[in-house]
């Protein structure tokens, strides 16, 4: 993955409204991007920006977050936008802690709440 940014793209599913809004309200950000997501994450922002260029890999608890971990680790993920659900268990959470201290190793932005990723594209915007 060449000379554009790429973004990896998750929301557990609590969240998946609020990624999929933050994606179109950011379209323009976005659109300069590829794009890496889990697969039900990936589907549901298509639906809202299906001009986006969005690989979509395995479903995060069929190993997407750890296809997105490998990803940060050969260098092809600059940065991550993962809108975690802190009050529901997940049977993958040793997947979702794998991926977040992959992203803290290869030190790459990673944004794990609207707050934050707010701040991030508006970096970006500018
Ligand atoms: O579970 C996830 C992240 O841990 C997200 O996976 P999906 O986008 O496939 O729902």
């Amino acid at each position: 993955m060449a000379d554009r940014k790429c973004l990896a793209l998750i929301a557990h599913d609590q969240k998946k409204d609020d990624l999929a809004a933050f994606v179109k309200a950011n379209e323009a950000v976005f659109a300069t991007c590829k794009i890496v997501a889990t697969g039900t994450t990936g589907g549901r922002v298509l639906d809202v920006c299906p001009g986006l260029d969005i690989t979509r890999l395995k479903s995060g608890p069929l190993g997407g977050d750890q296809q997105i971990g490998a990803l940060i680790a050969t260098g092809d993920v600059d940065c991550l936008i993962f809108f975690v659900d802190p009050l529901t268990p997940m049977p993958h959470d040793v997947d979702v802690k794998a991926l977040m201290r992959l992203a803290i190793v290869y030190d790459i932005p990673m944004a794990l709440n609207r707050a934050t990723a707010e701040e991030l594209i508006a970096f970006r915007r500018n």
